[in-house]
């Protein structure tokens, strides 16, 4: 399929594309800033969610949240210690947020995954990683069939903290402090569509208070099942 780079790891021009496009949008909208560096392209959005959207989110966290997986099991017992919960795309109270966010980037809301809720109390934590799919590991043939790479990821952070939680990106150089309503995304690709490693990110330990995030992250190609 064309649609899919050929070489793992290597430049993809759809990939390219997508970055482009969707930083093209972002740059061109005054509510969202970059943030400065070269190392990837990172960008903010304040007040994107209301209170009351972020309150909503934060009940259904509450009401379905289990221990958080990973893809691959090789990372040891504390590397993602939080709470999370798949939202469903269809209901009420996250279809127009779902959509929402796939409006701002400019994607079709089927390439977005499953919104993920996550929950950090204090202590919890999710270590330095990746969000593109390393292509070769086992897992790598299924994503294909579930819409490729990932391209994208919007978060949005529903609560303030009191202490701790923050969002660093070590070789960027971002610290991100939880703020309620604040959306922060980033492009997990190069200027060319090859995966860049230098989006290695991680969820810093709370250290008093809890944190609730969403989480979207698109895909190259379709993620809905046509
Ligand atoms: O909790 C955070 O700040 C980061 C979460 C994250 O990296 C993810 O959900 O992929
Ligand atoms: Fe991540």
């Amino acid at each position: 399929m064309a649609l899919f780079a050929k070489k793992p790891g290597g430049a993809s021009a759809a990939r390219k594309l997508v970055g482009e496009t969707v930083s093209r949008r972002f740059d061109a909208n005054p509510a969202i800033k970059r943030a400065k560096t070269d190392a990837a392209q990172v960008y903010y959005h304040a007040d994107f969610l209301s209170p009351t959207a972020c309150n909503a989110l934060i009940r259904l966290i509450d009401a379905n949240r289990r221990p958080s997986s990973l893809l691959v099991d090789t990372s040891g017992p504390n590397f993602r210690t939080s709470d999370s919960c798949d939202m469903d795309r269809w209901s009420p109270v996250v279809r127009p947020i779902d959509e929402s966010i796939a409006a701002l980037l400019g994607i079709d809301p089927a390439h977005g995954e499953t919104m993920q809720g996550q929950r950090y109390a204090p202590g919890q934590q999710f270590r330095a990683h990746h969000d593109f799919f390393h292509e070769g590991e086992t897992y790598w043939e299924a994503m294909m069939a579930s819409g490729g790479q990932r391209t994208w990821t919007a978060m949005v952070y529903l609560n303030n903290v009191e202490e701790g939680g923050a969002t660093w990106f070590p070789q960027a150089g971002i610290r991100v402090a939880p703020k309620r309503g604040l959306l922060l995304a980033w492009n997990n690709m190069n200027p060319d569509g090859s995966p860049n490693q230098r989006t290695l990110h991680e969820g810093m330990p709370v250290v008093k208070g809890t944190k609730y995030i969403v989480t979207k992250w698109f895909r190259e190609g379709s993620w809905l099942k046509q």
